[in-house]
């Protein structure tokens, strides 16, 4: 058996990628030779002359693979290059392992320099000396000791010194260490070195000193980004940059999938930053680590059906069926139904969303002439406070925590709203109905049962253990590991389920949410309700998804609110950043409806292709929005809550709720106006309950936030009558 491996580094797949067809077809050949046998004559390697650890060899006859050596039998393939090109270049090529990082970095200032500023042409006589003329370097203001404390790639100070134009920044960051891009790119964008170092640098540095010669640490350290498994490369080479999450991690994202947390532990980060791609990988770490088993020993969970398929498919892909086997992948509302469903056969109940539990609600209301409440407060008030905490009796809700909800309200208001409650509850079952929030509540109540009934099983030491007992008890929390997407939204109730599912120790649950993204009245506190997180929280800052221009657009649409951290704390964005560069988001106003909606459709004509999505916030809007693509000659489809009802349609349209995990290449946002956007329902809260009014338009907020970090590229923002409050 050979003991060679071979992975290939971060970046090198830029160029790569972008290499005849045939010599990927050459290189996916040689991989396979290189790892049987690099002796093997055919492949002629051999190192490269001044260069200690890089070797060469042949990919076919006219390509060469330049190989890191970093001990033992382990080689990185850091580049595929035409032979004569290798052969000529040689001082063009460095490596090194990062100071600060401790990562393994190769520097091709071949590709790198001819992105960056050629040596200016020589000055005609009647021109003016050319330091008059030419532009100032863009970081010549920073030493060269600033630089590289803060992790740039020692290699590259001089052709960074040459750098003019944020092209050619663009185009270094392209091909440089991923430390170094970022860096450079927040120090253009005008941070202080100060909060780089803090926000940039500080959380991929490795506290020990790093040896900069022992290349076999340096490999197995985070910040070294390589493909891990000898299949990975063929990834890079077959789904190009689409499958890149699958084989380069970000140091920061890779610590997070890693680590062994000693209890429930959480990650956050803004729209675009990698938390479901980290959930992902954690669920694979997670059952890699439990060994063969055969068992569904990890539950991976989510908001809603449509985003539960969406991780099906991306952990399919990702893990593959082996793994993909031992998870339960499944949404929180299934989840509980699930649950639930074997004490409820036979009763004939149908269970109810939370619009039509508010219908419900005026229903019962215009009944008994009652105004002092609406219906939706009373939901909300039900659902969160009373359901959400397992709130039984009236003088429990006395005395219950009141957390997110707003205005303070008497005890006897506490006395009024218990009865209205329980004439809800009556009629809901004189009308065989059950709300998903019941279904919720009747769920944890159930796993908490069940997990002190294991609990006292336990400690009666009986010794087997078997998945379900003969009577139905359980003897065994149902899951090892718990995943948690898209937090944000889940509600008290689910928290009080997932927590008694799985047994309190190392690595329970893992929760991945950005509460700047609420867009469903769920506020927690995930202490109160028995998920400690106190010192478990990472934070994602970079995203991957959408552009500079769109992020910092978008920030400004979320005001000066606070928000919370699904704890008692706050959390912000600080840090949140990109380096992919686009055009800046587009604000258009319109007269009326009709001209926008003309609007509209001339746009996406003008786009012609790619994955485009046009949202609106009200449900009426979509089905125009529809027709009058439809009537342009353009195949439109909506989303329903089961995601897009035509994937394949070239566009796809819905409201922004729709929106939540999906992202698109160009984006309209359209009815962007006061009135749609806080809508008239908030807009009247603002004189009887300025507390409510607040919170409701800070959700407001969230969701146009949702909906402009969906875009990856472009984003037109539209409106007639008069602009939202929120757009700038
Ligand atoms: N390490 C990575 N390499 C390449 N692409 C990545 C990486 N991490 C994330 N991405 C890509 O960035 C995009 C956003 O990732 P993901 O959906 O995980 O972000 P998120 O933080 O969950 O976003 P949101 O909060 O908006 O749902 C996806 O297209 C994903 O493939």
């Amino acid at each position: 058996m050979s003991t060679v491996t071979l992975r290939l580094l971060d970046k090198a797949d830029k160029e790569i990628l972008k290499l005849p067809r045939a010599v990927k077809g050459a290189i996916y050949d040689f991989q396979h030779k290189f790892r049987q046998d690099p002796e093997s004559p055919g492949l002629r390697f051999k190192q490269l002359k001044g260069h200690p650890r890089l070797y060469s060899a042949r990919v076919n006859l006219d390509y060469r693979a330049l190989l890191l050596h970093a001990g033992g039998g382990d080689y990185i393939l850091v580049a595929v290059k035409p032979r004569q090109e290798v052969y000529d270049n040689l001082d063009k090529f460095a490596y090194q392992i990062n100071p600060v990082t401790g990562g393994i970095e190769f520097l091709d200032l071949l590709t790198i320099g001819g992105k960056v500023a050629a040596e200016p042409e020589p000055t005609p006589a009647a021109m003016p000396p050319a330091e008059e003329n030419s532009p100032e370097p863009l970081f010549a203001k920073f030493p060269a000791e600033t630089l590289l404390g803060l992790g740039v790639a020692e290699p590259l100070l001089p052709l960074i010194a040459k750098i003019t134009t944020e092209d050619e920044l663009l185009g270094l960051t392209t091909y440089a260490p991923q430390l170094t891009g970022e860096v450079l790119l927040a120090l253009y964008d005008g941070k202080t070195v100060d909060e780089v170092m803090d926000q940039i640098t500080t959380p991929v540095a490795v506290e020990e000193t790093v040896d900069t010669d022992d290349y076999q640490a340096a490999l197995a350290r985070p910040a070294t980004v390589v493909t891990t498994e000898d299949t990975a490369l063929q990834e890079v080479l077959e789904d190009g940059d689409f499958g890149r999450w699958k084989v380069f991690l970000h140091p920061t994202q890779q610590k997070i999938v890693d680590r062994v947390y000693s209890g429930p532990a959480r990650v956050t980060g803004g729209p675009g930053t990698g938390k479901t791609i980290v959930a992902l990988h954690r669920v694979k770490h997670l059952v890699e680590r439990l060994g063969p088993g055969e068992g569904k020993d990890v539950l991976l969970t989510t908001f809603n059906k449509n985003l539960a398929a969406d991780l099906r498919r991306r952990l399919l892909d990702l893990a593959g069926q082996e793994i993909v086997k031992r998870v339960d992948i499944v949404n929180i509302d299934k989840l509980a139904s699930d649950l639930v469903a074997p004490t409820q056969a036979g009763t004939g109940r149908q269970w109810i969303d939370d619009t039509k539990a508010v219908i419900q609600w005026q229903e019962l209301l215009d009944e008994l002439g009652e105004h002092k409440w609406d219906a939706e407060f009373l939901h909300a008030e039900w659902s969160q406070v009373i359901l959400g905490q397992g709130v039984a009796t009236r003088a429990d809700y006395f005395r219950a925590r009141r957390a997110g909800r707003g205005r303070a309200i008497s005890r006897q208001d506490r006395a009024e709203i218990w009865k209205l409650v329980e004439r809800y509850v009556m009629r809901l079952d004189d009308r065989k109905l059950w709300t998903f929030r019941q279904v919720a509540e009747r769920a944890a109540r159930l796993a908490i049962e069940r997990a002190k009934a294991i609990a006292t099983y336990e400690a009666d030491q009986i010794s087997s253990v078997k998945l379900q007992h003969e009577s139905g008890i359980w003897y065994r929390h149902p899951y090892r590991h718990i995943v948690v997407d898209e937090a944000q939204d889940l509600g008290a109730a689910h928290w009080r389920m997932l927590r008694a599912m799985v047994p309190e120790g190392p690595d329970d649950l893992f929760i991945a949410g950005d509460t700047h993204q609420r867009i469903y009245a769920n506020q927690v506190s995930l202490g109160s309700l028995g998920v400690n997180i106190r010192g478990r929280s990472s934070k994602l800052t970079l995203s991957y998804r959408t552009t500079h221009e769109i992020l910092g657009t978008a920030c400004r649409l979320l005001g000066e609110e606070e928000w919370d951290d699904l704890d008692d704390g706050t959390d912000d964005l600080t840090g949140y950043r990109s380096v992919l560069r686009g055009p800046d988001p587009v604000l258009t106003p319109y007269p009326t409806w009709a001209a926008e909606l003309d609007g509209i459709a001339e746009l996406v004509k003008e786009w012609g292709g790619g994955s485009i999505a046009v949202c609106v916030p009200e449900r009426w809007m979509v089905a125009e929005v529809e027709n009058r693509l439809g009537r342009a000659g353009i195949m439109a489809a909506s989303i329903g809550p089961d995601g897009p009802k035509l994937v394949e349609a070239p566009v796809h349209v819905g409201t922004m709720h729709r929106f939540k995990g999906l992202e698109y290449q160009r984006m309209i946002l359209a009815g962007v106006a006061e009135g749609r956007l806080p809508g008239e329902r908030i807009l009247a809260f603002e004189k009887d309950d300025p507390l409510r009014f607040r919170r409701e338009l800070q959700r407001a907020r969230s969701l146009l936030f949702v909906a402009a970090t969906r875009a990856r590229d472009s984003v037109v923002i539209s409106w007639h009558g008069t602009k939202s409050r929120f757009l700038p």
